[in-house]
Order: C-alpha cells, then sequence, then structure tokens
C-alpha cells in the first residue's frame, strides 16, 4: 500500500508540494514568468470568476505540461454490444415508473470478464441536464481490474462515491486517496482521476450537474457536529513523470463518453495551491444528534453532505447516512415513519441491514421512493415496533444505510427497469393489518406518559 498523505479541513485554502520538489509552488504569485522546476501554471476553476469570495473556489497547478497536450476526444465505443447508454442523462426514452422499487445486489463482473470502474458505471436514475447545469444523475459501478493507464473525468459535475465493496485506490491530479467501504470521497468537476481496485467491487455514484457538495448549516445545533470539517482529508500533491503512448483521458460531456490520447500521464501535478481540491471522508467519524425524549425526527440531522439548489433549505441533493446509535425515544413508534415525499428518495446500504426493513434490502442493491410514492416500514417492521419494550437499543449496529434525497422527480433508466429489480417489493407493505377500532379508549397508561 502506498504511504499516502492528506491534509485536514474542508475546503480550505490548501497548499501542497511534492516532497521531492520542494519550493515547487511559486512564491507570492500564480504565473511567474518561469515556474520553479520549469513547470506549466493551469488554473483549474471550480466556480465563475466573479462567483463572491465565500462561494469561489479555484485551484492553481504547476505541472510538467499543461492538460491541453492531448489528441482530439473522439466518441468512445460501447463497453459491449448493446450496452450503449449504459451512461446516459436521457431520462425521455423510457416510460416512467412511479413504483417502489428496489433492486437486488447489483452483479459484480464476471470472474472472467475484465471491467475497470468507467466500463463498470451504469446510470440508475437521475433528472435534469448537464447543459443547463441543473440535474443529477445516480450511478452503480462494479469493477474488477484497475484502470490502468486510462483517466476519467467528468465536465458535467461532481461526482460522491460510496464504495460499497472493495476499497478504491484513486490516483487524481491532486494526489492519491484511498477510499474504503465506509468512507465516501468527492471529486469535482474537471478532476482527472484513476481507479485501481484489487478484485472485484461495487459502490454507488451521485453527480450534481450544478454548485458542489457542502456542510449542511448545522442551525441550534451549534458550531460543532455530525460532519466535522476536520475530518475530511485532501491528498498531498503527488506526481509521476511517466510517458505512455496511448494514455487514453476519458471525458464524460453532456451525458457522453469521449476519449483522447496522449502521450504521457496527467498526474504530473508537483505541486498544487487552492481550494477547488478532491476530499474524502470517513463515515465512522460522523456525530450522529437524534432524538432523546420522543417522537422520530427528520432524517435531515443525519446529513453529511448537501447541495443546495436556489430555494433556501431545499437540497438539489443531500448525501444521508444512517450510523449505529441509540435509540431512546419513548411512547414512539421508533423505525421511520410512513411517509410521502416532495422529495425523491434513493437509498443503498454499505453493510448490514436498514431499520424499516431488516429482509430484502441487501448490501450492495438499491431501492428509489419517487416523488409522493408512499413507503415506510416493512408490515413485519410495523407489527415489531408497534409493541417493543422502549428500553434504550443500540440500533444499526454493524450497519450502515445512507440517503440520496433530491428535490428533482428523477427517471429510471432503461438499464434499471430491467436490472435487478425485485418484482415482490410491494409486498412487504400488503400484510399490513387494519387496526382501527372506533371503540377505542385512551389506557390509563397512555394519559400518565403523556403527563
Ligand atoms: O426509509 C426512508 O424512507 C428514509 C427515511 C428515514 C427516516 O428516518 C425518516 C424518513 C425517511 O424518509
Ligand atoms: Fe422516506
Amino acid at each position: 500500500m502506498a504511504d499516502l498523505q492528506y491534509m485536514s479541513g474542508f475546503c480550505n485554502e490548501f497548499a501542497s508540494e511534492d516532497p521531492r520538489c520542494p519550493g515547487a509552488l511559486p512564491e507570492g504569485q500564480n504565473n511567474p514568468q518561469q515556474c520553479p522546476y520549469g513547470l506549466y501554471a493551469e488554473q483549474l476553476s471550480g466556480t465563475a470568476f466573479t462567483a463572491p469570495r465565500t462561494e469561489n473556489q479555484r485551484s492553481w497547478l504547476y505541472r510538467i505540461r499543461p492538460s491541453v497536450v492531448h489528441k482530439p476526444f473522439e466518441a468512445e465505443e460501447p463497453f459491449e454490444e448493446g450496452d450503449r447508454g449504459r451512461i446516459t442523462h436521457d431520462w425521455d426514452s423510457v416510460k416512467p415508473n412511479p413504483n417502489q422499487l428496489r433492486w437486488n445486489p447489483f452483479d459484480l463482473p464476471k470472474s472472467d470478464a475484465k471491467v475497470d470502474f468507467v466500463q463498470g458505471m451504469k446510470t440508475v436514475c437521475g433528472a435534469g441536464d448537464p447543459k443547463a447545469r441543473n440535474g443529477i444523475a445516480i450511478y452503480i459501478y462494479t469493477c474488477n481490474v484497475p484502470m490502468g493507464d486510462k483517466s476519467f473525468y467528468t465536465s458535467d459535475g461532481d461526482f460522491l462515491i460510496v464504495p460499497q465493496q472493495g476499497g478504491l485506490l484513486i490516483t487524481t491530479e491532486f494526489g492519491r486517496m484511498q477510499v474504503d467501504p465506509n468512507e465516501i470521497c468527492v471529486i469535482q468537476r474537471g478532476i482527472r482521476f484513476s481507479v485501481h481496485v484489487d478484485g472485484p467491487s461495487r459502490g454507488y455514484v451521485m453527480e450534481v450537474f450544478n454548485g458542489h457538495y457542502e456542510l449542511p448549516n448545522l442551525g441550534p445545533i451549534g458550531a460543532n457536529g455530525l460532519a466535522n470539517p476536520r475530518d475530511f482529508e485532501t491528498p498531498c500533491a503527488w506526481y509521476e513523470d511517466r510517458d505512455v503512448s496511448g494514455y487514453t483521458v476519458i471525458s464524460k460531456y453532456h451525458g457522453h463518453l469521449f476519449a483522447a490520447k496522449q502521450d504521457h500521464s496527467p498526474f504530473d501535478v508537483v505541486a498544487w495551491h487552492g481550494n477547488y481540491a478532491p476530499y474524502k471522508y470517513d463515515l465512522s467519524k460522523f456525530m450522529v444528534i437524534n432524538c432523546v425524549a420522543f417522537d422520530h425526527a427528520d432524517p435531515s440531522i443525519f446529513t453529511v453532505l448537501t447541495c443546495q439548489s436556489n430555494r433556501a433549505g431545499t437540497a438539489i441533493a443531500d448525501f444521508v447516512v444512517f450510523p449505529p446509535r441509540w435509540s431512546v425515544q419513548e411512547h414512539t413508534f421508533r423505525p421511520p415513519y410512513y411517509h410521502r415525499n416532495c422529495m425523491s428518495e434513493f437509498m443503498g446500504l454499505i453493510y448490514g441491514n436498514y431499520e424499516a426493513k431488516e429482509d430484502g434490502f441487501q448490501p450492495g442493491g438499491g431501492s428509489l421512493h419517487s416523488m409522493m410514492t408512499p413507503h415506510g416500514p416493512d408490515a413485519e417492521c410495523f407489527e415489531k415496533a408497534s409493541t417493543a419494550d422502549l428500553k434504550p437499543h443500540k440500533i444499526a449496529e454493524g450497519t450502515m444505510a445512507f440517503m440520496f434525497e433530491s428535490s428533482l422527480s428523477m427517471a429510471v433508466t432503461g438499464w434499471a427497469n430491467k436490472t435487478k429489480v425485485d418484482p415482490d417489493y410491494y409486498k412487504c407493505w400488503q400484510p399490513l393489518k387494519k387496526h382501527f377500532n372506533p371503540n377505542w379508549k385512551p389506557a390509563l397508561k397512555d394519559k400518565a406518559q403523556k403527563k
């Protein structure tokens, strides 16, 4: 395992030099007539030049060759026959499907197939258009071989990657990071990266076509809590000076893949500074807040990262986790409530199970409860939790479920409509019994509880 170095903090103004080239960052200016070590200066803008200072994101990269040294991009051939559209933002070629959807674990590549991260990425659902810079896409990747002399970037948005099986050693222009299951990383628009895996690997990706992921406001929670800024880790500069004939750079542009050849590795950034840089985060560091009196708090208390729309408090995308925690509420139905939401909820499971559906929802699978589609605990969960002894319980131990929640109404792709869909999902709610009793009277115990 490579010795990887990180810098701590969320979206800081970082400055990093590969230790092999001390002084590679120009002093006091960005564009000296000649950069130290004969490097080229290149700016990578993550916001408009004129974005307010509090939102402005850009980095300066000092590299062996500028990124522009490549042959023209050409449309990538589909990986397999009939595979065209595995990455797509065409939401209109498939009939809408408002049903509750659950996917069994997505298949890992067969052992005799060689599939890398980019080849194994497929769009599950999404909405909007990267051309208009408004929308999101959710992908599943399954792969089993490193990308080798190939790198990838998306011109369309920022990637939030959630590995579920198999660690990812990700080389980026800013340095290298190891991202294992129960960790996540964000790689922003334009940043080239190459994923190394050691075996069968699977995970989830959410891409936002506008804005950037940020930490949620904490409001009355105060100055600390949830995902704390210092627990985010950004790689330190690392470069390779490697001439390679036929190195491939893949670009996702307007939802299509394009490949360009160049004769060197793009990971030739010797030093960089700025606040537009990839980062990773270990979900076990999330400082969980939960209800300690009564009632079920909305899952927004578990928000790790959010990408806001222009409407105050309404997210284009929230990344929410359901970590191990104590459940202590009194006279309360403790699991998630029954729900119809003006947001869309895609859920995934990294390991273990999920409180509201202990069976059927499996690690490496997924579920989608679309806008206003009813959902909630399955019948078994309802019966158990309605009569459970309400002592303090540690819940979700050894589990990590998560949710990508969006104010956009997402469409499901043709691939996802016919792959690993659990046709019986709806059945988990059918046994929910009628408990209505028009002659019901409050029990003495209930009155006492409410005092
Ligand atoms: O399981 C879900 O649907 C996600 C969810 C969890 C929760 O605690 C409350 C509401 C909600 O939608
Ligand atoms: Fe929900």
